[in-house]
């Protein structure tokens, strides 16, 4: 029976999940992937490491499945980040510069105060802020000496951490990308489906280094036949957010998913439509298959389960992070202790890079339980603010939330969740979404899995939380928190 193997290449680990032939995970295999912060803001990976991590990660869960046939691979990966490699040696001219760095936050102010950024937003769906890739790939060229210069004689590419693998895979014989992750570069154009030449000039990218853009479904080339014995085609390729949306199989516009990993990203289908936010939310590509476009809004938020390591590491009141609910189970029911948790500012729908955390409404009594339960809270918290911020720019069907990601593990917090929305909360009961939906684009794109209607059937709930909080205490709680983040952002 033929398999699909996921390749999903994170920002904090490397894992690779075997699928068989009726999407079920047969094997997982992880390796930690070595973090580089070289200054205060910047955060790197060195490439080999992104690679090796990678592909032993495969090779091992090939051999820990008995080493069964596999029809085709699909990527998924941490996106944003940089890398720039010689096209002839394929050796990277420096590490990868990683989404979280914010070393470009000087030239992003620059060309907003130049006035650029409502133009590019038009044409990108993003910001001008340091996430995105293409600030970072500009500093790349001008401060890695006589970069520019062999980018500009075409000895130089560019890629996302997919393009970058792909490129390792085949051998350096593809140098490509999907639609999603080129949607996350500032420098394509997601209206009309192409580099924008405007931005690039804009940022002195020469064009000739940019991986070629194919729809999330298609021929990403043949693994080397050194690698796994054989060769595989790579037929899948969805940055690791909207492969999560595939996975839970929000294929209808309206339809929505938050991943509580260490943020929380959610991604609201908007169809067609590319809709252009009053709040500062992201216009993405949701997916690209047959060469259709699938828009979506992205809202992120920089702290979700990064609070209950905060608990677990800052504080020390847990010893592992599935303690934190019951710890937050014994808080005082009477003290309402609010943490807004901005340890490296606030993202959607504030984008506020210089706030940091606070924690309002200590008593003598508050201690480790109260703290517990408000860093839980914290994250249903800011979850509403951003589907208030969706509701606001976009319609939105009735449809549950669907979520994923290590912190949805947390009955307590997605009980929360549920109550402070006063909405329904759906847990699949396969929670590898991410490394899912990579594999069905593989896995369709190979002919053994069924296409999205097929796919969509299969979906099937775990576990369903329905809100049971009286809705005058949710409102009144939720005010509160809003009055905690507005002094927040005003310190
Ligand atoms: N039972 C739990 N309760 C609350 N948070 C949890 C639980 N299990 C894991 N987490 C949190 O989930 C995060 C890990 O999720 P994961 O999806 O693996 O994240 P990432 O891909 O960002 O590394 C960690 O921040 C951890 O604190
Ligand atoms: O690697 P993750 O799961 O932290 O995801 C990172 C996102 O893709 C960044 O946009």
């Amino acid at each position: 029976m033929p398999h699909i193997l996921a390749i999903d290449q994170g920002t904090t680990s490397s894992r690779a999940i075997l699928f068989d032939a009726a999407m079920q995970v047969v094997a997982v295999a992880q390796e930690e992937v070595p973090q580089h912060y070289p200054a205060s803001g910047w955060v790197e990976h060195d490439p080999e490491d992104l690679w090796s991590t990678a592909l032993r990660s495969a090779r091992e869960v090939i051999a820990r499945a008995g080493a069964p046939e596999i029809a085709a691979i699909g990527i998924t990966n941490q996106r944003e980040t940089v890398l720039v490699w010689d096209r002839a040696t394929g050796a990277p001219i420096h590490r990868a510069i990683v989404w979280q760095d914010r070393r470009t936050a000087g030239l992003c102010a620059e060309l907003r105060e130049a006035g650029h950024e409502p133009d590019i937003t038009y044409r990108t769906g993003l910001l001008l802020d340091p996430y995105f890739s293409g600030s970072k790939l500009a500093w790349l060229l001008d401060n890695v000496e006589g970069a520019r210069a062999r980018a500009e004689r075409g000895e130089l590419l560019f890629g996302t951490v997919d393009s970058f693998l792909i490129w390792k895979l085949t051998g350096g014989r593809v140098h490509a990308t999907d639609a999603t992750n080129a949607a996350r570069t500032l420098i394509y154009n997601i209206r009309e489906g192409r580099w924008d030449a405007d931005i690039c000039a804009l940022l002195r990218i020469p064009l000739a280094m940019l991986p070629e853009v194919k729809d999330c479904a298609a021929e990403f080339g043949m693994t080397e036949p050194g690698l796994f014995g054989c060769q595989i085609p790579i037929l899948g390729v969805a940055g690791d957010q909207q492969a999560a949306t595939l996975g839970q199989a929000c294929f209808a516009p309206g339809m929505l998913k938050a991943t509580y990993g260490t943020g929380c990203f959610a991604l609201l289908n908007t169809g067609a439509e590319l809709v252009q936010s009053r709040s500062r939310l992201l216009g993405t590509i949701a997916y690209q298959l047959d060469g259709v476009t699938t828009y979506a809004l992205e809202g992120s938020i920089f702290i979700a389960g990064a609070a209950v390591q905060w608990l677990r590491d800052g504080l020390g009141v847990i010893g592992s992070a599935g303690e934190a609910q019951a710890l937050a189970e014994a808080a005082d029911p009477a003290q309402d202790v609010v943490l807004v948790p901005a340890f490296t500012g606030l993202g959607a729908p504030w984008w506020n890079a210089e706030c940091r955390g606070a924690v309002y409404g200590l008593t003598r009594n508050s201690g480790p339980a109260e703290l517990a339960r408000a860093g839980l809270e914290s994250v249903g918290y800011q979850t509403r603010d951003l589907l208030q911020a969706m509701q606001a720019d976009w319609r939105r069907d009735e449809a549950a939330l669907r979520v994923d990601g290590g912190m949805a593990a947390s009955d307590w917090a997605m009980q929360f969740l549920a109550d402070i929305l006063g909405a329904s909360v759906d847990r699949p009961r396969l929670t590898e979404t991410t490394a899912l939906g990579a594999a069905w684009l593989a896995g369709m794109r190979a002919g053994i899995y069924p296409g999205p209607e097929g796919f969509a059937e299969e979906w099937a709930r775990e576990r369903q939380f329905m809100p049971q909080m009286d809705p005058a205490l949710r409102e009144a709680r939720h005010a509160r928190w809003q009055r905690a983040v507005a002094a927040t952002l005003a310190v």
